[in-house]
């Protein structure tokens, strides 16, 4: 148990940092590329590897640790994931202690612009990580899975679509979640300002002096006389002090040389500043665009310049290749990319605060009548609403809640599934479900006791007690042929069920002494018990016979309940299977799977009717499963599992509770103890025990 909690806090661990570090690299791909690069100019590659490799690399970075964090997060090919993680981590780690040791790149990139980690946090946190997947990787099939195999395929490709098509977004527009210092409604001076009281940088600095050929470093507080000659004074950076989030930015006037910055962002009133680090790679293909919203700015009296990092000879192309009239100024190549993701990108300034920022992709397009209106009547001149919150909802739509809606799905279908499989195995959940679906009937058989008048009035003292305290089962009460007509009078059809005892093997004639099956649904009654072991004993009513009856009941549309049963010379010499087989092949086994949904079984055995023995609660439910082994092997599963099996043979409110708990047990067909109310309705209540 612990080690399996630790191996799923461990999996979850892995799962949120490699989906937030892939996802915030598919925002800013251009961002995780001039990181690779940062490292590829580290180790000395920079010039070898061109830029759609490493923008290539980026996206794929991006989306490699979102897959894996989804599929840790889902448990998906959880021995697979769990080495490619291992995999990625060991190296990852080895090259974030260089980082730390070497210093190489001040910051890993690890979460882009989201989180920014000095090295030793960065390979503070690979250590961390590196554990979690040694722990996963020990024992991946620890971790609990959310979606089944079968819909792991979704989630897995529904990530992929999804991150790509968030770095796609992103190139093609910009980052859709700008973390960087220069993001819309920054104020470039106060971004730039160091407040009152801020820590400031230290530096320390020491004097290698020489005295009579020999040498010692001195600091200030310990610098000597005049006697020692200076040789060298050397001056490092002890703390790095308070750094205001812009902390670089300058514009350069290319022809003076003369920093401008000050001067351009003090100045109130509109400023468009097309930022183009890197003039040579710069895409052209919306210079008209450009020039118009140039001309425009012209017209209405706003400031308009370009900002690279490129020469003047590389202004000069772009000029001749674009028709640019604007100013070109220069600034730093880095904090241009910085800036704006896109290569040219368009910002406009305020007062100083970026307004509005574009791709070279989504430049505004204005038409003649917004062409004649100033940036203060336009909808772009002003600061546009924060679409944060939407962007969040957007991915929680699109991508959070379809996924949710599957787990969801899926975790449903798995518990029915097991449900299923708990129910053929289980017992308790056999009982259940049988509980569930098959009809519960406790029905009474007063074979040939009470006349007319005591035999009306029991029926109307149960209908009464069962009308004022409703049964959980379906009651049925079974009277000789000359009661029917008058307990069908007293009876309420929808608490008790009426049935005959006996019906005769023929449809209709001369057979003096006879009730047909025709006759008795006359009556109103719905039922009859065929097969009793005292008819088949000492009426000598053979298999055929009662297959005979069985069809005419059937015919005349009533339900039967067929008795089969062994003796105790059966029982004792272990033939009860045998014996009830042979009974229900006999006679109902020859019926269509539609005419055998109305037979009703009631296993009596013989040696316990009437007698006060009982079989036990195990005896009777052992012959009973086995009753409904051979339904199922006969007519399938379903129908076994619908038809009612009673038990009849000295049953009573006593032992009826225990009978009636066995999975396989539906009810009983009740003698002696059916000719009193209160002993009959004791059964009936042993439902609701
Ligand atoms: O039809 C009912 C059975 O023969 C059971 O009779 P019993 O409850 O009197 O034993």
């Amino acid at each position: 148990m612990v080690r399996k909690i630790a191996v799923n806090v461990a999996r979850l661990v892995i799962a949120m940092t490699f989906i937030l570090s892939g996802f915030v690299k598919a925002v800013d791909p251009l961002g995780t590329q001039y990181k690779i690069v940062d490292y590829l100019k580290a180790m000395q590659l920079g010039t070898f590897v061109p830029d759609f490799l490493t923008l290539t690399a980026s996206v794929l970075l991006s989306a490699v640790e979102f897959g894996l964090g989804i599929c840790m997060l889902f448990a998906i090919r959880r021995r697979l994931v769990s080495l490619l993680a291992l995999c990625m981590m060991i190296p990852m780690t080895a090259l974030t202690l260089w980082l730390a040791v070497a210093n190489p790149v001040t910051d890993c990139g690890c979460f882009g612009d989201a989180v920014t980690l000095t090295n030793w946090q960065t390979f503070t946190k690979n250590v961390v990580l590196l554990g979690c997947v040694a722990i996963v990787r020990y024992r991946p099939l620890d971790m609990m899975r959310f979606v089944s195999k079968t819909n792991q395929w979704i989630v897995t490709n529904y990530s992929m679509l999804f991150i790509f098509a968030v770095s796609a977004w992103s190139l093609y527009d910009l980052p859709q979640f700008d973390f960087r210092p220069y993001h819309v409604g920054t104020n470039i001076l106060k971004g730039m300002e160091i407040p009152e009281g801020a820590e400031m940088p230290t530096f320390e600095t020491t004097y290698l002096m020489e005295k009579d050929g020999k040498r010692q470093t001195f600091d200030i507080d310990h610098y000597p006389d005049s006697t020692w000659t200076l040789i060298e004074a050397n001056t490092r950076q002890l703390t790095k002090g308070y750094e205001p989030p812009i902390h670089d930015f300058y514009i350069n006037d290319i022809e003076t040389g003369e920093d401008i910055t000050m001067q351009l962002l003090e100045q109130k009133g509109y400023l468009f500043l097309l930022v183009t680090p890197h003039l040579g790679s710069a895409d052209d293909s919306q210079f008209d665009r450009i020039n118009e919203l140039y001309e425009y700015s012209r017209d209405h009296g706003y400031r308009f310049y370009g900002l690279t990092a490129s020469d003047e000879k590389a202004i000069g192309q772009w000029r001749d290749m674009t028709g640019a009239e604007y100013t070109f100024c220069q600034s730093d190549e880095t904090v241009l990319k910085t800036i704006i993701r896109s290569n040219p990108g368009l910002l406009l300034l305020k007062d100083g605060t970026i307004v509005r920022k574009w791709s070279h992709n989504n430049l505004p397009q204005l038409d003649e009548e917004q062409a004649n209106k100033s940036l203060e009547q336009l909808d772009i001149g002003h600061l546009p609403k924060d679409t944060t919150p939407r962007k969040i909802l957007d991915i929680v739509l699109w991508y959070m809640l379809p996924l949710f809606l599957l787990t969801i799905a899926d975790r449903l279908w798995a518990w029915s599934k097991w449900m299923k499989r708990k129910e053929e195995t289980n017992k308790i959940f056999k009982l259940l479900r049988k509980k569930k679906m098959r009809k519960k009937i406790v029905a009474g058989n007063w074979k040939m006791n009470l006349n007319l008048q005591d035999g009306v009035a029991l029926a109307k003292e149960l209908n009464e007690a069962l009308a004022a305290d409703k049964p959980n089962c379906d009651v049925i009460i079974c009277t000789p042929f000359i009661h029917l007509a008058s307990v069908a009078q007293v009876l309420d059809a929808n608490v008790i069920g009426l049935g005959a005892e006996n019906c005769a093997d023929k449809e209709k004639g001369a057979y003096t002494g006879e009730v047909s099956a025709e006759m008795v649904k006359s009556t109103g009654a719905q039922y009859v018990i065929l097969g009793h072991s005292e008819r088949r004993q000492y009426y000598s009513e053979t298999p055929e016979i009662l297959k005979e009856k069985v069809q005419l009941a059937l015919k005349n549309g009533l339900k039967v309940i067929f008795c089969i049963g062994e003796t105790l010379e059966e029982r004792e010499a272990n033939k009860q299977n045998e014996v009830v087989k042979a009974e229900l092949e006999g006679s109902v086994f020859n019926l269509s799977e539609e005419e055998f949904r109305n037979i009703v079984i009631a296993y009596e055995p013989i040696w316990a009717i009437g007698t006060g023995k009982t079989a036990t609660a195990e005896q009777a439910e052992e012959i009973h499963a086995y009753i409904r082994s051979i339904v199922a092997e006969k007519y399938g599963a379903t129908v076994a599992d619908d038809t009612t099996i009673l038990y009849g043979g000295s049953c009573k409110a006593s032992n009826a509770p225990e009978l009636f708990a066995k999975p396989d047990i539906d009810g009983g067909l009740i003698g002696g103890a059916s000719l009193k109310c209160a002993d009959f309705k004791g059964i009936i209540d042993a439902w609701k025990k």
